[in-house]
């Protein structure tokens, strides 16, 4: 959908072959207080694509939007939060952004989720395709391989919520 917006569908084989997906599943232990407690920090993904699913009724994705306040996201039963990760917001030339989220907990409930992270394959160059550059566009990222870029960065990286270390990495 994203590629068909943008005109890129030529690029789909591409992109597909060129992730790996990784499932792995989460449990937050139940912080046995109603204040709000860290379950995650804040952080963008590094992926191309993240699916979330929560697997209980414990809530806590928080996400934070444009005008810098932090949502609570409560998914339906058996639905999905389909997250842009870094990767891709660097692909597409920064058109679309990731999100920066966090996982906050209170009660005395463990939470427990599920999310499925598709990254850049390992020596795969990242780069943003001819048609998204022109006059008005220019390039804003370097290609990068995000192996490389992960020897020297933790595969999480947990900082201050405005400037995404990734993107810092590969700009031009
Ligand atoms: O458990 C969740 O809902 C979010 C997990 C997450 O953001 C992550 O693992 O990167
Ligand atoms: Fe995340």
């Amino acid at each position: 959908m994203i590629l068909e917006s943008f005109g890129l569908e030529k690029y789909m084989d591409e992109l597909l072959d060129s992730t790996n997906n990784h499932l792995r599943a989460m449990k937050y232990g139940r912080p046995n207080t109603s204040e709000p407690t860290l379950g995650i920090p804040v952080h963008c993904d590094y992926t191309t694509m993240t699916l979330l699913c929560q697997l209980n009724e414990v809530q806590g994705l928080e996400i934070l939007n444009k005008n810098g306040e932090w949502m609570n996201i409560n998914p339906s039963p058996n639905s999905f939060v389909v997250m842009l990760g870094e990767s891709f917001s660097i692909w597409l030339n920064g058109r679309l952004s990731s999100a920066y989220h966090r996982v906050m907990m209170k009660g005395n409930e463990d939470r427990y989720s599920i999310g499925l992270f598709a990254w850049p394959r390992g020596g795969y160059l990242v780069k943003v395709p001819k048609e998204l550059v022109d006059d008005k566009n220019p390039m804003l990222f370097k290609p990068f391989v995000l192996e490389e870029f992960l020897k020297f960065h933790s595969p999480q990286i947990v900082q201050g919520a405005t400037k995404s270390s990734l993107k810092a990495y590969c700009s031009v």
